[in-house]
């Protein structure tokens, strides 16, 4: 709702109340709208105030409602020109957040005053749509074409600040902002009613307060009544719109918004108000029904509900609570521990950096201090408070003794089992018994390395992604005997880092890998059987992923899949003499990665893997005549028949696979919903987020498409057990392709809580 209010003088005030975000539901824009005509109404009111409750203005339209079959009632884009409309001055109120059809009521108002500390932005981009209450005509007429649609097109969110730099608001307070716009407010109405009085004491103040808010005399609201601004005009519009539009483009990567958001915005430059008005509503409801605003609503909603952890023995964050972490340890200085660190102080944890000896330390110091001073950089003025230098924040050493006081520490040495125990078991002598053991395995057992602990308890897997300062997701594995203190504490850690924590249970490569091994298999069988490296990465870019599956494998580097496939006795000298060259276990098995590695092709660090690159280190994927050649060989020395692959097929099984894997880890209640999972893959794997992760992108498919097409793949190649459907994706199938909310109700597992 919102509340309407008189204060003493002639001011009224309404406040709008919807906790937490004062999200502007039906119910929120009926009480604004009745509130302005009362304000109306009332001839002892003179100006209106526009606030929000708590100290948020409003997060805006409630995105809940999008999504709901009756969306019915009043639209926010006539409530904004209402607002404007109005002849009796109304001031917005900024504290907090105007986001969104928030910050589009603000837009309507004729005046802004905006506290310090609040933050604002037009992210309806983000979630796959534009904002669509006359935002897109308002913005470029306030601001300028550029930073409009600088704003529009990338949704973020400024600082007040910049928001006056920009003339958003006409007045940023350190003090309580609904006073300070009580007091604006009155000031317009003296500015106002003096117009006309003689005395020299009135002029004075009626000439203080034109200056202040701009207005001719005679006209005080005109001006300030955005839709009548003329654009304001650029030398080389047109130049500039078409080079902003390559740019958003190439950004959008098959998301339809930013586009969209930019055809708006160009409009309002082209055609009168009403015009651009109409155009912005076309454009909102091509969005609306997209099928990509559903994928990234569903996207913003599985990421808050995830932090709802549940584990298979019923703890959960209801009950559990999170320990203080006020220093914290990390073991092995390599790319993951670097990026750890550098982590670890950007959220202001103390942080103690331990190596093996004093030239690794040397070496991971530099490293260290060189992302710090990058990371700084790009922080501009808030890096003080980093404060990297001083040995309390930031300490180096080779002693274990170091880490006695420490309340956490995240172990980021080789993935090697023996060399992880070793570690633990030192850990589990010299840290002090309430301290949390964190391992920042990709793979491994946690049971295993918490086995080597007397405090199993504490230990938990903390899997970041690389590079580990810059990926928000953190996955966070629970052992058998892990505590639900010790879960609580690793997610509140991945917020105080900025990432997404997704609580996982314990199986071989966790979620994110267990579900990329299959699709990564699937993409190598396709070279055997017709494919090159670019055909396969060029149909999964295309589909969205910032990068193909053997582009990747070149940037990660082939050698460190080539090691745990000798770990595991799969090539190598440990391999049975006689194992047949494409099978394992009975299975098939693709010997073409290893081959690469023996030739030293390990991807862009040695500058051939997949592709060749202009040098070792060098970066340009470049189709390679010698893979091409060397394919054909493989072929024909295995007699495998090569054969024309469509995008479809190479789609199909790459990413039907990978969600197949993903039904056998929900039956298995290693992820208690199908919103982890995704999550998981759109927040550390680049699935495009448009496609809403793979379980989402399955549920658009149709789950009854998936399984036949899997039965399909699974019968053509019945010695790849990857292909056959999932039992759980046949329940679902056979219960009627419930939607998948309803998913986990048919597990048997737990409950989906989206
Ligand atoms: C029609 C014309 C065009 C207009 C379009 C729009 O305005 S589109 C909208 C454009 N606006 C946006 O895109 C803004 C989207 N929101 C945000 O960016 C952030 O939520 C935040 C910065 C407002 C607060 O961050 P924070 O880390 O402090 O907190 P938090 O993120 O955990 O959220 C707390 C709770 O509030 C919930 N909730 C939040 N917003 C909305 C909403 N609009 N609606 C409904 N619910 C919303 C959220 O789900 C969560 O609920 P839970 O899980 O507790 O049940």
């Amino acid at each position: 709702m919102a509340q309407y209010a008189r204060n003493a003088a002639a001011v009224a005030v309404i406040r709008l109340r919807n906790p937490p975000v004062n999200a502007l539901s039906l119910t929120v824009l009926q009480a604004l709208e009745d509130g302005l005509k009362r304000a109306d109404a009332d001839p002892s009111v003179k100006a209106v105030m526009i606030c929000g409750e708590n100290g948020k203005f409003s997060a805006g339209a409630d995105i809940q409602g999008f999504s709901s079959p009756k969306r019915q009632g009043i639209a926010l884009g006539p409530l904004v020109s209402l607002i404007e409309r109005s002849e009796k001055p109304v001031v917005a109120a900024i504290e907090g957040i105007a986001l969104g059809g928030g910050l589009e009521v603000a837009l309507g108002c004729h005046f802004r005053v905006a506290h310090v500390q609040a933050r604002m932005g037009l992210p309806e981009v983000t979630i796959g749509l534009l904002p669509g209450a006359e935002g897109t005509q308002r913005l470029p007429r306030l601001i300028g074409v550029p930073a409009a649609l600088d704003l529009i097109t990338t949704g973020r969110h400024i600082p007040a600040t910049e928001a006056l730099k920009l003339g958003l608001v006409d007045e940023v307070v350190e003090e309580n902002t609904v006073e300070a716009g009580i007091r604006l407010a009155n000031k317009l109405i003296a500015s106002v009613s003096l117009e006309n009085v003689s005395s020299k004491e009135n002029r004075e103040l009626c000439k203080h307060a034109r200056i202040l808010t701009g207005c001719p005399a005679g006209q005080p609201l005109g001006p300030r009544r955005l839709s009548l601004k003329p654009i304001p005009r650029l030398p080389n519009m047109e130049a500039f719109l078409s080079e902003a539009l390559v740019k958003v483009k190439k950004q959008a990567r098959g998301c339809l918004a930013p586009e969209l958001c930019f055809q708006a915005v160009k409009a309002a430059t082209e055609q009168p108000f009403a015009d651009g008005v109409q155009r912005e509503r076309e454009l909102f409801n091509i969005l609306l029904t997209s099928g990509q605003a559903q994928a990234l609503q569903y996207a913003f909603f599985a990421e808050r509900a995830v932090q709802r952890w549940t584990t298979l023995s019923g703890a959960s964050w209801k009950s559990a609570s999170p320990q203080p972490i006020r220093r914290a340890a990390v073991i092995g200085l390599g790319t993951m521990g670097r990026g750890i660190v550098t982590s670890l102080v950007k959220a202001n944890i103390p942080v103690v950096a331990l190596e093996q000896d004093v030239e690794y330390l040397n070496t991971g110091r530099k490293a260290v201090m060189l992302l710090l001073e990058r990371e700084a950089m790009k922080m501009g003025q808030d890096a003080q408070s980093l404060d990297f230098h001083n040995p309390a924040r930031l300490q180096f050493t080779v002693d274990f003794d170091g880490l006695r006081d420490v309340d956490l520490v995240i172990e980021a040495v080789f993935e090697n089992m023996a060399l992880k125990k070793e570690i633990f078991k030192k850990l589990s002598g010299i840290c002090k018994p309430g301290a949390f053991l964190c391992t920042n395995t990709s793979a491994l057992n946690i049971d295993e390395i918490a086995s080597a602990t007397s405090h199993p308890q504490q230990v938990i897997g903390t899997h970041f992604f690389s590079p580990a300062h810059v990926m928000r997701l953190l996955e966070i594995i629970y052992g058998r005997h892990t505590s639900p203190a010790a879960i609580a504490t690793a997610m509140q850690l991945a917020k105080a880092m900025k990432k997404v924590g997704v609580v996982v249970g314990n199986c071989f490569g966790f979620v994110g890998n267990r579900m990329m091994f299959p699709y990564v298999q699937q993409a190598v069988f396709l070279l055997e059987e017709g494919s090159r490296p670019e055909n396969v990465d060029q149909v999964i870019e295309d589909f969205g992923f910032k990068i193909g599956p053997f582009r990747m494998s070149d940037l990660a580097g082939l050698d460190v899949g080539w090691r745990s496939r000798k770990g595991q006795g799969l090539t190598g000298a440990s391999l049975p003499p006689g194992t047949p060259a494409r099978q394992r276990h009975g299975r098939r098995y693709s010997p073409l990665p290893d081959l690469l590695c023996e030739q030293g092709r390990f991807g862009q660090k040695t500058g051939k893997g997949w592709y060749q690159y202009e040098k070792a280190g060098g970066r340009t994927a470049r189709p390679d005549p010698w893979l091409h050649s060397f394919l054909s060989e493989y072929r024909d020395t295995h007699q495998i028949k090569t054969r024309f692959i469509d995008q479809e097929e190479i789609l199909e099984r790459c990413l039907f696979s990978l969600i197949n894997e993903g039904f056998n880890i929900l039956a298995e209640g290693i992820a208690s919903g199908p919103e982890h999972l995704d999550v998981i893959y759109i927040n550390g794997y680049g699935w495009p987020k448009h496609k809403g992760g793979p379980m989402f992108y399955a549920s658009t498919v149709g789950l009854p498409r998936i399984l036949a097409k899997l039965q399909k793949y699974s019968e053509a190649h019945p010695d790849v057990p990857e292909l056959r459907p999932s039992a759980f994706l046949k329940k679902l199938v056979a219960a009627g392709n419930p939607p998948l909310k309803e998913w986990m109700s048919c597990s048997g597992s737990q409950s989906s809580k989206l």
